[in-house]
């Protein structure tokens, strides 16, 4: 059994990250959000483009008015009135100021902004009441991007403030990387669709649901394969299919040493390499990885995750959710977030295995909290798993942890 961190970085190695020649497409901005940027993004542009007025008040002159106060004020001529999305015709001459609005072009000869409610105004004349700080209010060209710097980096997701300097960039569209491909299938002749009747020993396939709305989250694109029933001929040809579509497949079941758990031994039929046969965590220990190289042109990555269904979600969350952050072209951030919270309950473990327990994790004045979910901890028990978004780890070699203790928790929302 492989150490959770020695599999999770075999994993990570075993992962090529989608190609930034071959695997990209085009996208309207609007598309974009939440893709990953294949390539390095410049402006021609400066931000801002101009000098301009951070505040509604007036242009003026620094000397003008740098010694002026409420028994001295210094009384100027308007000579324009500049709002945003105008260009200034007039040069301000001493003793002269233009009315200016937010965000407007400062005109020139200008240098300094007084905001209105340090004025008094009439009709063209304006009477400055106290001396500003010289360049008060003017936001100066380039002072938040110089033209031809970096903008973006390759390898980052975009989100709104990405999408919008983009947008401010002129870039009307983007260059990201295709979605992975996920074949996800179940193992097991026990399994039905959600909509078809149960028959005795029969139960629902939850896990190709589970997986799927995962793989949605992460950005990838579910192929979903379905059930296939514990006969090897069925189980080849679906993995068979499954490797000529795929980037990465899932499969669920099968992986143990049942007298039905054939998915080994199809693998290695298939051609495939298997690097990993089981890990040290509970739940998940028989989790096979293995690759599958010619003759497609990119290899493909195959999970067979355990078939309870904690399991396989608990090993999706710990190994898959890093591989496909990977693969997607992220350049970095692919491990899961783990955070120091309190234990609000006493946590046990064998003390064998890397043990993840379920819970909420939640901030209370300002410190982490984690409340072990209520009901079994069984890796058969799915229902409990609803509403947390935290797995407290135990390491290795620790068997009981006490209530108030600080441990590490995995986000897993
Ligand atoms: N003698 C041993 N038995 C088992 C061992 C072991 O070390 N020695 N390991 C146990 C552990 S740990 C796990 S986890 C499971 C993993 O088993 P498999 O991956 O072979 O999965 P199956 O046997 O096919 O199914 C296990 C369990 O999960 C249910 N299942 C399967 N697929 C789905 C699905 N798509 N949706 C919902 N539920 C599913 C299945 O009905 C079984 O109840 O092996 C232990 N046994
Ligand atoms: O360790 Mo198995 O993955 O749950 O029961
Ligand atoms: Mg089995």
């Amino acid at each position: 059994m492989l150490p959770v961190k020695q599999a999770e970085a075999l994993i990570l190695s075993l992962v090529n990250p989608l190609s930034p020649a071959q695997d990209t497409e085009v996208l309207d901005l609007l598309s974009a959000s939440r893709r990953i940027l294949t390539a390095a993004v410049t402006s021609a542009l400066d931000f801002p483009h101009w000098d301009n007025s951070a505040m509604d008040g007036y242009a003026v002159r620094f000397a003008d008015v740098q010694s002026c106060k409420a028994e001295q004020p210094a009384t100027l001529e308007i000579v324009e009135e500049i709002p945003a999305g105008y260009q200034p015709q007039q040069t301000i001459q001493p003793g002269q100021a233009a009315r200016i609005l937010t965000g407007a072009m400062m005109p020139a000869g200008a240098d300094t902004v007084v905001m209105q409610e340090r004025t008094q105004r009439q009709g063209d004349r304006v009477t400055i009441l106290e001396a500003p700080e010289f360049q008060a209010f003017v936001r100066q060209r380039a002072a938040f991007y110089q033209a031809g710097t970096p903008l973006l980096k390759p390898g980052i997701e975009l989100n709104a403030p990405e999408i919008a300097v983009l947008a401010a960039a002129q870039c009307a569209q983007v260059s990201v990387y295709r979605r992975p491909r996920v074949a996800i299938l179940s193992t097991g002749s026990e399994l039905v669709a959600p909509d078809q009747p149960l028959q005795p020993g029969q139960i629902v396939d939850s896990n190709q649901y589970a997986l799927a709305a995962l793989v949605q989250q992460l950005g990838a694109e579910p192929l979903l394969l379905g059930g296939i029933p514990d006969e090897p001929e069925a189980l080849k040809s679906a993995i068979a299919q499954a490797i000529t579509t795929a980037d990465v497949v899932l499969s669920s079941g099968g992986v143990s040493v049942g007298d039905y758990d054939y998915v080994d031994e199809i693998l290695a039929t298939l051609g495939a390499e298997i690097h990993i046969r089981a890990v040290a965590i509970k739940p998940g220990k028989p989790l096979t990885v293995a690759t599958f190289a010619a003759p497609q042109a990119r290899s493909v990555l195959y999970f067979g995750l355990p078939g309870n269904p904690v399991s396989a979600l608990v090993t999706f969350w710990r190994f898959v959710q890093p591989t496909l952050r990977k693969l997607s072209g992220l350049a970095q951030g692919w491990e899961p977030t783990f955070i120091k919270a309190c234990t609000q309950q006493d946590l046990r473990s064998d003390g064998k295995r890397e043990g993840y327990l379920w819970g909420h994790l939640q901030l209370v004045d300002g410190d982490y909290e984690f409340r072990l979910a209520g009901g079994s901890h069984s890796s058969g028990n799915l229902i409990n798993l609803a509403q947390t978004n935290g797995l407290a780890m135990l390491p290795v070699g620790q068997t009981a942890i006490a209530a108030g203790t600080e441990i590490f928790v995995m986000q897993v929302d």
